[in-house]
């Protein structure tokens, strides 16, 4: 086990951001953390990197963390070159020949200022900077945000090559088709709790889709309301199967 978290409460004032979730990240294992949103999931990712401060719970971390934040912000007058050179110097573990590689994979020009890069380009540089980093646990926030369809199954092979060496990587997206190809296990938040977490065969079989007239309700998710009928998702090998997408609206949209 790579990370471990207990009972973690995360609070903004009154404003309760993660609510006593519990989860942990096996070694070479790709944990996705899904989510609408405003559901917590940075905020978990901050308090285990300890930039928020917890007001409950506990968190063990069994080696080094990698980390990719969701807002990226680096040095406008620098160019690539020189960015990479600083974290070189800066950051322990860190190969400048991997980086080298990857930018030369990227196709980007290590002369060109930061100040001149695309959103997608700039988003490649910190996925640059943070792989080429030495760590047993990459952490990463929204990784392919932004990235046009090539280039994030460039990245998604690269997150996969991670697990082959045993290291592990916990993830946010929106983007439940890429969730779908890497993530070992999910898990959903909604609303500072995790309503469902297992691997992503087991949520798949678990859940399916039935029509029932509008005035009879059952134990599940209610997921749309047609003219005569509501459509739920219920916990049982009857009925329709459904797609992961679909699991992930209704757990999030629909009241059990
Ligand atoms: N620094 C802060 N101060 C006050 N409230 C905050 C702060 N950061 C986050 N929040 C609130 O905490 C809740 C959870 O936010 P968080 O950024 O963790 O969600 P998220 O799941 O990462 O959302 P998104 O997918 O939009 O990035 C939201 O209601 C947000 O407004």
């Amino acid at each position: 086990m790579i990370l471990k978290i207990e009972g973690l409460t995360k609070k903004y004032g009154n404003l309760i951001a993660v609510n006593n979730i519990s989860f942990e990240i096996n070694r070479g294992e790709i944990f996705g953390l899904l989510g609408p949103n405003g559901a917590g999931k940075t905020t978990t990712l901050k308090c285990v990197l300890g930039l928020r401060k917890r007001n409950n719970g506990q968190i063990q971390i069994n080696g080094k963390i990698a980390y990719l934040p969701e807002k990226k912000q680096l040095y406008k007058s620098l160019t690539v070159e020189k960015m990479i050179e600083i974290n070189n110097f800066l950051t322990k573990d860190f190969s400048i020949k991997k980086a080298y590689e990857l930018l030369s994979d990227f196709n980007i020009d290590k002369k060109i200022k930061i100040s001149n890069l695309s959103h997608g380009m700039l988003t490649q540089i910190y996925i640059i900077l943070t792989f080429s980093q030495n760590a047993d646990l990459y952490i990463l926030d929204e990784p392919t945000w932004g990235l046009d369809p090539l280039m994030r199954n460039k990245v998604l092979d690269l997150i996969r090559e991670f697990t082959y060496n045993g290291k592990s990587v916990l993830y946010t997206s929106h983007i439940l088709s890429e969730v779908e190809k890497i993530a070992d296990r999910i898990a959903i938040m909604s609303k500072g709790q995790i309503l469902e977490i297992d691997y992503l065969d087991n949520i798949k079989n678990k859940y399916t889709a039935i029509s029932l007239p509008k005035e009879e309700k059952t134990k599940g998710y209610l997921w749309k309301s047609l003219e005569k009928e509501n459509v739920w998702i219920v916990k049982n090998n009857k009925g329709e199967h459904i797609t992961i997408d679909d699991i992930f609206e209704a757990i999030v949209k629909g009241e059990w």
